[in-house]
């Protein structure tokens, strides 16, 4: 058992949906990732998805870019942000965290180096966007090992692959909710509660959508079609939004309140 089984069953029970936020670690600096984390968790996350800067970011939009050119600026590494999910445990927080990585920053740290590490920081699950599942062997042997969630990405497009990547993920399967980089937008993939009810009839996994919800309209719209709704770019926006208030000692806590209200909006509380 992994705090994500624990954190989905716990869901289901109280017919909750999980609210999933995505942050990028060390932006703007690995203190104020923690304290958002913490605060996220206050905010009710259920799980968080704490992101590797990377300089190659390929399936996100600007945002996000943007944010992991800020975290690269200080010279944030994979390392750090795992050093960050064991801080951020130690300070309090009790939700899963999930690791979300492209390959490359894993390859180069090496799997055996990284995976002892994650398990013994907290992490419960990792997402790797740009390791096509067929490739995820050597990925999902350490994951087993160290009792980590592999969590692949399915998509529309997916279609006839649905079935080969879902038999692989463990945890929850996330289904991607429209073509195209993170970031927010008005429209999302046409037969989207088709292609999520097909991912349904796949697996006995919990699906989680993600990409593009950005409001309380969207956020309660796909509440209905899953299990748990990942929201990323317009949080990472908030952030960067909230950057010079962020900086300053004396306007700190303005920003993390800032960003504390807007996902309250977010959420509909
Ligand atoms: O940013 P959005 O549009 O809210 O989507 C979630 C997304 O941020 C997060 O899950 C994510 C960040 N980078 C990614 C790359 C691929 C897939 C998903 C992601």
């Amino acid at each position: 058992m992994n705090l994500i089984d624990q954190t989905f069953a716990e869901l289901k029970k109280e017919q909750q949906t999980a609210f999933i936020p995505f942050i990028t670690a060390g932006d703007p600096d690995v203190s104020t990732t923690l304290d958002l984390m913490l605060q996220l968790q206050r905010s009710g996350a259920n799980l968080i998805e704490l992101g590797v800067p990377y300089s190659d970011p390929l399936a996100d939009g600007p945002v996000i870019q943007q944010a992991s050119i800020r975290a690269l600026n200080n010279n944030v590494t994979i390392l750090d942000v795992i050093g960050i999910a064991n801080q951020a445990k130690e300070a309090g927080i009790g939700i899963p965290l999930i690791l979300f990585t492209y390959y490359n920053p894993l390859l180069q740290a090496g799997l055996e180096n990284l995976f002892p590490l994650m398990s013994k920081s907290g992490i419960d699950g990792i997402i790797v966007p740009d390791l096509p599942v067929e490739e995820s062997d050597k990925v999902r042997f350490h994951c087993e090992q160290y009792n980590i969630h592999y969590i692949p990405l399915v998509a529309p497009t997916s279609q006839e692959r649905i079935g080969p990547i879902v038999e692989r993920a463990s945890g929850f399967v996330y289904c991607v909710s429209s073509l195209g980089v993170t970031g927010q937008r008005k429209n999302f993939y046409g037969d989207i509660e088709e292609f999520l009810l097909k991912v349904r009839d796949n697996t006995h996994l919990p699906i989680i959508v993600g990409f593009g919800i950005s409001d309380n309209n969207q956020y309660r719209r796909f509440s209905e079609l899953a299990d748990g709704i990942v929201v990323g770019s317009t949080i990472v926006h908030t952030v960067e939004e909230n950057l010079g208030l962020l900086k300053q000692p004396t306007t700190y806590s303005q920003g993390i309140n800032n960003i504390r209200e807007f996902i309250s909006h977010l959420l509909g509380n």
